[in-house]
């Protein structure tokens, strides 16, 4: 089972090597291409304190991402998952056709998955020659339309490089069904889905104590899915201004809700997600473990 944990976004945050070089993260979830861009247009994106603050000309998309560029390597020599998100808690722009999908999945592909000289002069390459594992969903907003599209679009292009496995995860909240990504988690194949148990009253890992966090629900959407290997992960705050008032739960209650959910379903049951790594990093135990540390303890006992 795995830690995977969102990068990108976090207070005055290390740079990703840091975070490669921990033995306790799995996957990396770089957060965030968070401007979704018209038909023919390029997306926006934001890493927080990393990049140069430089943008390809009259767009959002972020083209001095030096120390990601440079990290990226380390990551894979380390064995890491590295993801590319879509979305956040703050985004611009909405997917309102499948034309405008098409071209937004298509442009994720070509400036992001495998280099690919015959459209080198259509598509730039914000991460240089470095080649993400996938692609995540965190659409928090804005409806349903044209998440199911891009990924199926995205599945098209998957097969047209058959030597290397892609991913593709969705990072739902924990109502069902998911207003934003519902549909898509149903119908389109996924390898991660980490929910959001957080923020949202009535099925967090929170509400664990009160009979109502809804995680048999989720088993059974993500056992259900396309993909027979679909991997479902508790996704957690990483420490308690990492998220919504009353919503994070100490490494303690954390074991408690996983040994119980790992043994009743074997199968579906991925690891742990955590929003996310720079608080992670601080949020550290009487023995000066990270939070990312004690979680992949609990996963190994
Ligand atoms: C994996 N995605 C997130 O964890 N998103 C997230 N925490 N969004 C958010 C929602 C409300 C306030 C701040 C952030």
């Amino acid at each position: 089972t795995n830690v995977a944990v969102y990068w990108g976004q976090g207070p005055n945050q290390h740079r990703l090597r840091d975070f490669c070089a921990q033995t306790d993260i799995d996957i990396i979830n770089l957060g965030f291409i968070n401007g979704f861009p018209t038909q023919g247009a390029y997306p926006g994106s934001n890493f927080g304190n990393q990049c140069d603050g430089n943008v390809y000309p009259g767009s959002d998309l972020l083209s001095g991402c030096h120390q990601i560029v440079d990290d990226i390597p380390i990551c894979k020599q380390m064995g890491k998952t590295i993801m590319l998100s879509i979305g956040g808690a703050y985004t611009t722009g909405q997917i309102t056709n499948d034309a405008q999908a098409k071209w937004f999945a298509d442009f994720l592909w070509y400036s992001f998955g495998p280099v690919n000289p015959a459209v080198a002069d259509q598509y730039p390459r914000p991460f240089g020659d470095n080649v993400v594992d996938g692609f995540d969903f965190d659409i928090e907003h804005g409806g349903h339309t044209g998440w199911k599209t891009m990924i199926k679009r995205l599945h098209m292009r998957f097969q047209e490089q058959p030597d290397k496995k892609f991913y593709i995860s969705a990072a739902p909240q924990c109502p069902t069904p998911d207003a934003q990504l519902g549909d898509a988690i149903a119908s389109t194949a996924l390898d991660f889905v980490w929910v959001q148990f957080y923020n949202n009253e009535g099925c967090s890992a929170k509400n664990f104590v009160d009979g109502t966090f809804n995680f048999d629900t989720w088993a059974g959407i993500v056992a259900s899915n396309p993909n027979p290997d679909a991997k479902l992960f508790i996704g957690l705050p990483a420490a308690p201004q990492a998220a919504n008032d009353g919503y994070y739960i100490d490494a303690t209650q954390v074991s408690t809700i996983v040994r119980w959910y790992m043994a009743f379903y074997p199968k579906v049951f991925g690891g742990i997600m955590l929003w996310e790594a720079t608080y992670a990093q601080k949020n550290k135990d009487a023995s000066g473990r990270t939070y990312y540390q004690q979680m992949k303890d609990i996963l190994d006992s």
